[in-house]
């Protein structure tokens, strides 16, 4: 039996890390996947392994069934119904299972993810023998969601073959689970993201399991119709950094100065809510529709300067808006900051010719761009091995 599952990255519009401590936030779905196949063994296989390959890091991981239960006693029944957060705990001994395998010095961030692998597979499936294979569109570790993507498509394709989720599986090519189904896998994904991001707001696994652009607010969200082309250029600047890290630096700021961190996080509230009403509000003339641009433009650049605020931003993210700004084009950080990737705001009037020559430039510094289509599917399944 085998199923695939694949769940979408993101970019955050507006209220990445003010959203940790309840203020709104504006994201939407890209269209650059992770993918997750899941085989369960015949009989006749006679193979008692669970294994996992991870594809983009070139990294495998075996255990025997029995040695996870060893070492894991409880997981011999399956919750999939009940989302349950992993307590310090168990992934003290998760984390014993993850060290029986060497992970290179300059990967040991992949730990964090094959954690919250054996914490979702033993929770929905037990302890099942079966071969799991991750791959992703995505740069890793770049504020693109890499690690919701992560969790959402292995949600999905574990609860795809529970008794958990009622799934039609003859049906042809990717499709999408009821809203019930959708709810478990992002509840499941949310736990997962706890052990790869410490304190998550859970905006990152929502917009991935639901896709389109939402507004998140404290666990709920909200979808935005837009009436408006928002072309995004992504830059890369290829700088590594750590989400955990950098949500617990701004914490830590937050604790030296409570006054004046809960001033910056209500202003990304207010930049949050205007940028939705903008988003949303019809326009009648082209005029209108650039006066629109003009503001969402400005709203960017007033939330970079409040995420410099917060300590997350780095001399990469600063050559990239330096670099746009010489051609008058707005560019903030998405996702933790601390490098990863840049948002600029491609206005649609732009010429062809300008949007080659930023990207020039930017490729002449080290990074990488790309244009992402936003606001597409969620996290979909697919069981005829064909699509
Ligand atoms: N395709 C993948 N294969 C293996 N591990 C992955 C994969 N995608 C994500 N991960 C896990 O997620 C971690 C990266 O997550 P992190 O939250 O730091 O970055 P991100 O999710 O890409 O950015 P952001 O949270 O800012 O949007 C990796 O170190 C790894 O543990
Ligand atoms: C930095 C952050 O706000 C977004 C990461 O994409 C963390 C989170 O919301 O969980
Ligand atoms: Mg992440």
């Amino acid at each position: 039996m085998e199923v695939r599952a694949r769940a979408p990255g993101k970019i955050i519009l507006a209220g990445e890390h003010a959203v940790v401590h309840g203020s709104a936030a504006v994201a939407a779905s890209i269209a650059l996947y992770t993918s997750v196949s899941l085989r369960f063994p015949s009989p006749s296989d006679n193979d008692d392994t669970l294994t996992l390959h991870l594809m983009d890091v070139g990294l495998d991981f075996s255990w025997p069934v029995r040695r996870i239960k060893e070492v894991l006693p409880d997981s011999v029944n399956s919750i999939a119904s009940s989302p349950t957060t992993c307590s310090p705990e168990t992934v003290k001994l998760i984390a014993t299972l993850v060290e029986e395998h060497t992970i290179p010095e300059a990967k040991t961030g992949i730990a964090s993810g094959v954690i919250a692998f054996l914490w979702l597979y033993t929770s929905i499936q037990g302890n099942k023998p079966a071969t799991v294979t991750v791959s992703s569109e995505l740069p890793l570790g770049s504020g693109l969601g890499s690690s919701a993507a992560f969790c959402v498509s292995l949600s999905g394709a574990l609860l795809a073959l529970s008794d958990s989720a009622k799934i039609d599986s003859s049906q042809e090519g990717w499709v999408t689970f009821g809203e019930k189904e959708q709810q478990l896998a992002n509840k499941w994904a949310f736990e997962g993201e706890k052990i790869i991001h410490g304190k998550p707001s859970g905006i990152d696994n929502t917009v991935s399991t639901f896709g389109n652009l939402i507004k998140f607010k404290s666990g709920a969200l909200t979808c935005i119709k837009s009436s408006m082309i928002l072309k995004m250029l992504i830059t890369n600047t290829k700088v590594g950094r750590n989400t955990k890290a950098l949500v617990a630096g701004v914490s830590e700021r937050k604790n030296r100065h409570p006054d004046a961190m809960t001033s910056v996080f209500n202003a990304v509230e207010s930049i949050s809510n205007e940028l939705t009403s903008i988003i949303q509000s019809s326009s009648d003339d082209d005029l209108a529709a650039l006066e629109k641009e003009k503001r969402v433009e400005e709203l960017m650049e007033m939330n970079q300067g409040l995420l410099q605020c917060m300590g997350v931003s780095h001399a990469s993210i600063e050559t990239v808006l330096q670099t746009t700004s010489k051609h008058k084009l707005t560019s903030k950080l998405t996702g933790a900051g601390g490098g990863g990737c840049v948002l600029t705001l491609l206005p649609a009037l732009l010429p062809a010719t300008v949007i080659d020559k930023v990207i020039e430039e930017l490729e002449h510094c080290g990074f990488q761009c790309f244009i992402a289509e936003i606001g597409g599917n969620g996290l979909e399944i697919c069981f005829d091995g064909q699509s």
